[in-house]
């Protein structure tokens, strides 16, 4: 069942993607890291698109701090309540940074801030500079991704994920991509800048889990 919800109430979802064979239910305290593990094919990619709002599931729904992301009753009516991706105050991350490769550092980290209510290229451009120093990149922000080591393209797409205040953060498994020697200094970032905001985490990685994660949700195979 899920619970009654207000403002900040954080993450409560069920849902089923039956041709997926995918069917589970979780809550996320208000600004805590719940980490989704559970083996290959079980579901986790598949909840983490539902949740962005690039798969729709058969039954289920989904509040956010008391908006509804998705309420789908019943699989052979539309959705009571389909809301947008580009609504829904999501921010994602996943292996791969996905910097745009023709703009500097600063500029990803400025795109974007707009459509979450950051107007003004000023404002933008000194909360991206904030950012770019909060992640370790003061005087970096002029470079273009091809110019940046992977952990320091992985640093600037975290900082363009959370200079625009997302209510809801998707980590994707965040540190799979990096070296070794790298993981360990982004993994610390991520939970510095992670504190307090509400984060759904993929990953198969225990040592993610204990830096990050406040809660875990095992997801079984149904099959
Ligand atoms: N595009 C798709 N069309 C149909 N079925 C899909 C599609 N993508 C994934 N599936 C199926 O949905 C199920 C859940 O897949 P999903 O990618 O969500 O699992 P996962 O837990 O993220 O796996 P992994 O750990 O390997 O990334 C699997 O059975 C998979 O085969």
């Amino acid at each position: 069942m899920l619970m009654n919800h207000t403002n900040h109430t954080g993450l409560a979802v069920e849902l089923t993607v039956a041709q997926r064979n995918v069917e589970l239910a979780f809550e996320v305290s208000p600004g805590d890291v719940m980490a989704l593990v559970g083996p290959n094919g079980s579901g986790k990619t598949t909840t983490l698109m539902a949740l962005s709002g690039w798969l729709m599931p058969d039954v289920g729904t989904a509040r956010l701090d008391g908006t509804v992301l998705f309420d789908c009753p019943n699989p052979a009516q539309r959705p009571k309540v389909w809301t947008p991706a580009v609504r829904r105050g999501i921010g994602y991350l996943s292996q791969d940074h996905h910097l745009f490769p023709h703009l500097s550092a600063l500029d990803n980290i400025m795109y974007g801030m707009d459509r979450a209510g950051i107007t003004g290229r000023k404002a933008r451009k000194s909360k991206a500079e904030e950012w770019l120093e909060r992640v370790g990149l003061s005087g970096y922000g002029k470079r273009k991704p091809h110019q940046l080591s992977g952990g320091q393209a992985q640093r600037v797409a975290i900082a363009r994920v959370l200079a625009s205040n997302p209510q809801l953060v998707l980590l994707d498994e965040p540190l799979a991509a990096l070296d070794a020697h790298a993981a360990p200094a982004i993994r610390q970032l991520l939970a510095d800048v992670l504190e307090g905001v509400t984060t759904v985490m993929v990953t198969h990685h225990q040592a993610d889990i204990d830096a990050l994660a406040d809660d875990v949700y095992r997801i079984t195979s149904q099959t």
